[in-house]
């Protein structure tokens, strides 16, 4: 069997100082990918630098609102990103295709397993996929807070079993990274490490979500168990490196033993679509952070908030109002409400569409 993997690469690696692309360390990173290529890894490829370099290529009179900028640069450059790379492989005899999404193509069901589609038709016929975010209409309250969000959500979907996260730095580090005394974290365990206090809100000059996004969204994946790994997009050979396991400075997330499955995945990522709120008592809250595989049944039900229909998504709040997960509801909210606290109904989120978080 092949192995899949997504590598996701920061504007920060693919950008010089000058805005223009960065033409060299990208033909590097080809290179490597078309000798994974060529080794029967399939590689789906996450690239952020549309906006980066676009804004090279304009020089614009008015100033422009940040939504407007970021549109008109990505537009731009998104056409000289994907130019780049359509040669760099080309030369390698590989194809590649361009694929551009928004938070909303992961709403629904339907729409992510026709992207899951897209995705595998292009594996099945060799063809490298190149995801980005579709800047140029992807609106402002629903956006993925950067591309590392994306590359969690694509290695979850495609289930790949690892996710190489590309930045300008080595990995995380134990404080600000130009502190003399600062030290990279060479593994975290999701489950028992809480690094999240080590983390600056600074970011590179074209990065948007930080080292932040890349902690959690390696958190999320590596529970769902995939095995992430932090790295610098500058060292040279890296990817064949870390493939091959070489011990090569970088960051790797410990990935679960237990994996998720692919429905599950998916209700892992959908969180920002949730339609209502369905409290439980302490005892159900316990039961289902427990190791057993339990359904939620409507006598651990306190209440219901929100309008709701049948399959939709919901958060699970316990009694002290945290969220113990997100599940696909099997009643309306009209329903649910009649059941609340009775015995003997049927599930309100059945296992198989509950995801819990540990
Ligand atoms: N504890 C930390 N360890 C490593 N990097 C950190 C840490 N805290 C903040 N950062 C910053 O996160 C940056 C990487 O995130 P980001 O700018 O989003 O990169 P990219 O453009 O590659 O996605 C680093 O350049 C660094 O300045
Ligand atoms: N979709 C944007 C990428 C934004 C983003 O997430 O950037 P980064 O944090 O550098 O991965 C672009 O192509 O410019």
């Amino acid at each position: 069997m092949k192995e899949r993997i997504v590598v996701k690469i920061g504007s920060q690696i693919l950008s010089r100082k000058d805005g223009m692309l960065d033409l060299t360390r990208m033909s590097a990173l080809v290179d490597q990918i078309a000798e994974l290529h060529k080794n029967n890894v399939e590689v789906i490829l996450v690239s952020s630098g549309a906006v980066a370099s676009g804004k090279s290529e304009i020089k614009v009179k008015a100033k422009l609102d940040t939504i407007s900028a970021r549109q008109l640069y990505s537009s731009i450059g998104q056409v000289k990103l994907i130019n780049r790379y359509y040669d760099l492989f080309h030369q390698q005899g590989i194809i590649c295709g361009q694929i551009l999404v928004t938070k909303e193509d992961f709403a629904t069901r339907r729409h992510y397993l026709n992207q899951r589609n897209c995705m595998s038709v292009m594996l099945d016929n060799k063809v490298i996929p190149i995801v980005n975010e579709n800047d140029a209409i992807s609106v402002n309250e629903l956006m993925f807070t950067d591309n590392d969000e994306l590359s969690g959500l694509v290695a979850a979907m495609m289930g790949a079993k690892k996710l190489i996260i590309l930045s300008n730095i080595d990995g995380i580090y134990s404080d600000n990274p130009n502190n003399p005394g600062a030290y990279i974290f060479r593994e975290i365990d999701a489950k028992k490490d809480d690094i999240e206090n080590c983390i600056q809100s600074s970011k590179s000059a074209t990065g948007r979500g930080g080292m932040t996004t890349k902690y959690n969204v390696a958190r999320k994946a590596a529970e769902e168990g995939i095995e992430v790994i932090i790295a610098n997009g500058r060292r040279d050979n890296i990817l064949v490196d870390l493939i091959k396991g070489k011990d090569v400075v970088s960051t790797r997330f410990k990935p679960s033993g237990k994996g998720a499955n692919s429905i599950k995945k998916w209700i892992a990522h959908s969180e920002d679509f949730t339609k209502g709120e369905i409290h439980i008592n302490k005892c159900a809250a316990e039961v289902l952070l427990s190791d057993k595989a339990v359904s939620l049944l409507p006598v651990g039900v306190t209440k219901i908030s929100g309008n709701f229909e049948a399959d939709d998504i919901v958060r699970i709040i316990d009694e002290k109002g945290k969220q113990v997960g997100i599940g696909r509801t099997s009643y309306s909210s009209e329903k649910a409400k009649e059941t609340i606290g009775k015995n003997n109904k049927k599930a309100i989120v059945h296992y198989d569409y509950l995801y819990i978080e540990k």
